[in-house]
Parts: structure tokens; C-alpha cells; sequence
């Protein structure tokens, strides 16, 4: 389990982590979004004792995380820049990993070269990009991390190539509880892999929840009244956006789907929709309401 207690982070004047309060259970992937800027690769540092906070402590499995040793050789952080020696071959840093990870498991890496098919005789820099980014997960995995911290880990891996290497990171979390901090743009991908999710806005976290409770508490509405929408309609409803179609009025709104058709069919409406949203529009609209101008997002 990770725990973070009132962590603050400042680079000079600026305040890249706030007061922040987290707990990540074992085994769970935690997706962790963000506007640009909001704090993430400070606080995945952090954890990940890349960074030291100015205040506040963080524990992994009870453990103070800076400058324990043992602790990172159970952790990988994989972030946008990846870091090879230079002119080293898969062979070669496989070596370094083996002498510096002691649960290297080189039976491992040899099986994954079934899914990662790259010579391990090959110079890393010339290899493509994604190739690259191959190795790093090859090379992660290999290590039989506890944790594994991912910022923007899939940035360069074709489709097939991004399937293949979630399918073995959920199978390392079923199998071996590992557990996996991901952040990342792409909300579809984080969609399908995340079972927890948290918001960061300017340094804090100011949403945080499991993605199925988080779905289920947003949705979008399609209605439409005979004549003026009802004051007590709009009473009983907890609006993130709204927008009018001609009579048909769009709302995102807060709360459980059975509680909204309740209150919505008790207002006799003419024409009424309910739908789940992707966690792409729930992003939007909850960043619009802590003032992150969206409109400009919606078309
Ligand atoms: N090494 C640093 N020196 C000075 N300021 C920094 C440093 N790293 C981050 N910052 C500042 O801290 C704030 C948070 O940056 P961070 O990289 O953690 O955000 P982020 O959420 O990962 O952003 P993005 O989604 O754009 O990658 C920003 O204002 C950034 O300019």
C-alpha cells in the first residue's frame, strides 16, 4: 500500500504539489490525470524517490520512500525520457538491470522475446522510438517490480504493440499483485486499464475515486418540457453543464442514474434520455467546474 501524508513540493515560487493526501492499495492500477502542469510527474517522482518533498511523508508497504535502496529495487519508473548508456546493446543493459534489480528473472526476459522480437544483440539508439519503448518494458518487466510508475508510458507504441504490453501488465497485477501508477493524456487508454482513478488541478487532487463509482455518479441527460423547464427541475438536479438544442436541453449532471430518471420523470417531461459517459467527458466536465475553461473542448 502507498501512502502519501500531507506531501508539499515547490520549485522555486511555483507550488507543484499542495498539501496532498493519497492512499494506492496493492494491486490496484491507479490512473492518476491531470490538466498540463497540474503536478503529476512531480508527485510521481516523489514516489517514485526520484524527488524529495519539501514536507509531509511518503510510505510504500510502511517504508519511507527517499533514498531507500531496497525499496527501488522493487520499483520502476518509466517516464517520457527513457535512459539507456550509450551504444549498449538488450544484452548489455539486460546485464546492468541483472546486477542491479536482485529479482531479475532472466527466464522472464527470455520468454518476452517472444512478444518483444528485437535482437538482443541490436544497439539500442538505433532503434526506432517505440522500439526503444519496447526494450524499457521488456527490461521493466523482467525486474518483477512491486511498482511500477508510468508517466505518458505508451507514447510511441503502435496499437497492437500497446495491447500486448497492457495484457502483461494486468497479468503481473492478477498474477503477483503488482501494483501500477500510470498518468497519462490518453483517458481511453487509462479507461480500460485504471480501476481507481484521481483528478490533479494545480497541485492538488480534487477528484478521487474508483472509475466504475465515478461513472456511475456522472451523467449526461437529454430532456425536453412542454414549454419553460420546471424551477423545480432544476432544483433537484447537481448541474456540471449544460446546453440547449432548440427545446431539447443537454445536462451533465451528478448523482445515480435510478435518483435523476426519478426525479426528471417527475417533472413530466416531453422527450427524456439517460447515458453513461466515457471518462474522457467526465474529465472535461468536472475540470470545468474547478474553472478549467473547456469551452473551446466541446464541439
Ligand atoms: N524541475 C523543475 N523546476 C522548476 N519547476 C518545475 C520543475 N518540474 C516541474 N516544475 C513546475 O511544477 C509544475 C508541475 O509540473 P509537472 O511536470 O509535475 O506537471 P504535469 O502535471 O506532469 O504536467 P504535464 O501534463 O504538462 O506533463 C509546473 O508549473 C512546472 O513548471
Amino acid at each position: 500500500m502507498i501512502q502519501i501524508h500531507n506531501i508539499r513540493k515547490e520549485f522555486d515560487d511555483i507550488e507543484a504539489v499542495k498539501n496532498m493526501n493519497l492512499t494506492i492499495e496493492k494491486g490496484s492500477i491507479y490512473g492518476l490525470l491531470g490538466s498540463n502542469g497540474a503536478g503529476k510527474t512531480t508527485l510521481l517522482k516523489i514516489i517514485g524517490g526520484i524527488y524529495k518533498q519539501d514536507s509531509g511523508d511518503v510510505f510504500i508497504s510502511n517504508e519511507p520512500v527517499f533514498e531507500n535502496v531496497q525499496l527501488k529495487s522493487r520499483t520502476i519508473v518509466l517516464t517520457d525520457s527513457l535512459y539507456f548508456f550509450p551504444q549498449s546493446t538488450v544484452r548489455q543493459m539486460a546485464n546492468f538491470y541483472q546486477s542491479v534489480y536482485p529479482l531479475w528473472n532472466e527466464e522472464r526476459f527470455l520468454q518476452l522475446n517472444k512478444v518483444f522480437p528485437i535482437s538482443v544483440n541490436k544497439k539500442i539508439h538505433r532503434m526506432s522510438k517505440g522500439m526503444q519503448r519496447q526494450v524499457a518494458f521488456w527490461l521493466s518487466l523482467s525486474t518483477m517490480p512491486e511498482l511500477m510508475i508510468l508517466d505518458e508510458p505508451f507514447d510511441g507504441l503502435d496499437a497492437v504493440m500497446r495491447q500486448k504490453v497492457k495484457n502483461l501488465l494486468i497479468q503481473d497485477v492478477a498474477e503477483r499483485e503488482l501494483t501500477i501508477i500510470i498518468s497519462s493524456h490518453n483517458l481511453r487508454e487509462v479507461e480500460d486499464l485504471c480501476d481507481h482513478i484521481g483528478v490533479m488541478h494545480q497541485g492538488e487532487i480534487i477528484i478521487q475515486k474508483d472509475l466504475d463509482d465515478l461513472k456511475s455518479d456522472v451523467h449526461k441527460i437529454q430532456v425536453a418540457f412542454k414549454g419553460e423547464v420546471p424551477a423545480t427541475f432544476l432544483e433537484g438536479v447537481d448541474v456540471l453543464y449544460k446546453e440547449e438544442r432548440g427545446s431539447v436541453r443537454m445536462y451533465i449532471v451528478r448523482g445515480q442514474e435510478r435518483e435523476i430518471s426519478a426525479h426528471v420523470y417527475g417533472n413530466k417531461p416531453v422527450l427524456f434520455d439517460i447515458l453513461p459517459l466515457t471518462l474522457e467527458e467526465i474529465f472535461i466536465y468536472e475540470m470545468r467546474d474547478v474553472g478549467y475553461a473547456i469551452e473551446n473542448v466541446i464541439v
